[in-house]
């Protein structure tokens, strides 16, 4: 990627702060965002996260301008922006459907929002080779987009919106419709491009491993409402609830009685031969609490019958898949419930293996696994329909 010459470097954030402030919008009588309260520093990449339907897309709509709201203001440093057309807000937009014109070269393409703003020929043809430059794409800039792969006209949509060096770019699910080796790859390209020109961007998906890898900041969303914002690291070791956590990788959503709790730690068992010591943040209340781990963090300890370790978790292998290094297995305690783990030790269906995990990778959670299910579209509810039906809930 070339880049960092004089005038890329002047599309450099147009402005300090970026603040939406009790940002709310309604149909009708639904409310899809509410009160929703950001602060992005120039130059920030924000990655808005959260299950369909949660208003992702709303929030990102209303900071464009292409909807109005129903509360709350946005502001632009001293500037109140929430009134301003589109246009006049100066941002660009990225789109899932990458929205090319079909009929123009790919350098036409680029080219058209600045021949729309009246800028002059030489000075287009300067911006549009350096946008070219920076999506890698100068030697396609004679070809129609139907001439183009998938990742090559969002890379083309990338620098259309790039080329009017927008104080802000919003991407609204912009790697949705291409496949997974190039989702990956596309992924680096975004981010790089990001990290080059210093763009301030806003970038919606319902895909965790997209978000943690390329924001800044997750601000991750429930229901219309932010549920939690924090750094990449944040978010995925400290998820503020079994809702963010089932998110975030904790296949594993175990609601237990309490046994006893203090100091942080919690031991939770006494159902379905589980007992389990982990840690929580909060004060656990409540009769019972939900245990949260990782697939990867339960550790094959050996037979069922000899292993003795803390955290010891006696399961039969129902299902495993080879993932390469190592096989994702679905298995199942004596007492019916179903747990998931990896390991790269070769087990297979029928096997009786115990499996342990250090307390410190038990995140303990003082709400009810249904609650965190029924906001959430799978992991959770997978949980829960698998513990609820062989468990008797
Ligand atoms: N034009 C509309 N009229 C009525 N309801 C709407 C409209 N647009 C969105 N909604 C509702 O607002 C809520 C939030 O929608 P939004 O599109 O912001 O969600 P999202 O998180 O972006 O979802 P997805 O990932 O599926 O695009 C949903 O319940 C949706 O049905």
């Amino acid at each position: 990627m070339t880049l960092g010459t004089a005038t890329e470097r002047d599309a450099r954030p147009g402005f300090g702060r970026l603040r939406l402030d009790g940002v709310t919008r309604r149909f009708g009588k639904a409310t899809a965002l509410s009160g929703f309260d950001l602060l992005i520093e120039g130059g920030e990449f924000i990655a808005l996260l959260g299950p369909s339907g949660c208003g992702k897309s709303t929030a990102l709509n209303c900071l464009a301008g292409l909807l109005p709201l129903s509360g709350g203001a946005i502001w632009l440093d001293e500037e109140r922006i929430d009134t301003l057309p589109p246009e006049r807000r100066g941002f660009g937009m990225v789109f899932q459907n990458y929205a090319l014109f079909p009929h123009l070269s790919v350098r036409r393409n680029v080219a058209f929002g600045l021949s729309v703003r009246r800028v002059g020929k030489a000075e287009t043809a300067r911006r549009v080779d350096e946008a070219l430059r920076t999506v890698e794409l100068t030697e396609h800039a004679g070809r129609l987009p139907g001439q183009l792969s998938g990742g090559q006209q969002q890379r083309v949509a990338i620098a259309r919106a790039i080329v009017l060096r927008p104080r802000l770019v919003l991407m609204d699910e912009p790697l949705s419709n291409l496949d997974a080796k190039l989702r990956v790859q596309m992924r680096t390209e975004i981010r790089r491009i990001h990290q080059d020109l210093g763009l301030t961007t806003v970038y919606v998906t319902h895909d965790q491993e997209e978000a943690l890898a390329l924001a800044d900041r997750v601000v991750v969303l429930r229901s219309g409402r932010i549920e939690q914002i924090g750094t990449p690291e944040d978010v995925y070791t400290h998820p503020a609830g079994t809702y963010i956590a089932g998110f975030m990788g904790y296949r594993n959503l175990l609601e237990l009685p309490v046994l006893s709790s203090g100091d942080g730690t919690v031991r939770l068992g006494g159902e379905s031969g589980l007992t389990l010591t982990g840690r929580s943040r909060q004060p656990i209340g409540g009769p019972r609490a939900v245990a949260a781990v990782r697939p990867e963090d339960f550790q094959v300890a050996g037979s069922p019958d000899t292993a003795t370790a803390e955290n010891l978790v006696r399961v039969r292998v129902e299902v495993a898949e080879f993932h390469g290094r190592e096989v994702a297995a679905e298995a199942v305690t004596d007492g019916g419930r179903v747990i998931h783990f990896r390991t790269p030790e070769r087990v297979a269906p029928g096997e009786r293996v115990a499996l342990t995990v250090p307390p410190e990778r038990v995140l303990v959670f003082g709400e009810s696994v249904r609650e965190a299910a029924r906001a959430l579209d799978r992991p959770a509810a997978e949980a829960l329909g698998e513990t609820g039906a062989r468990d008797g809930g």
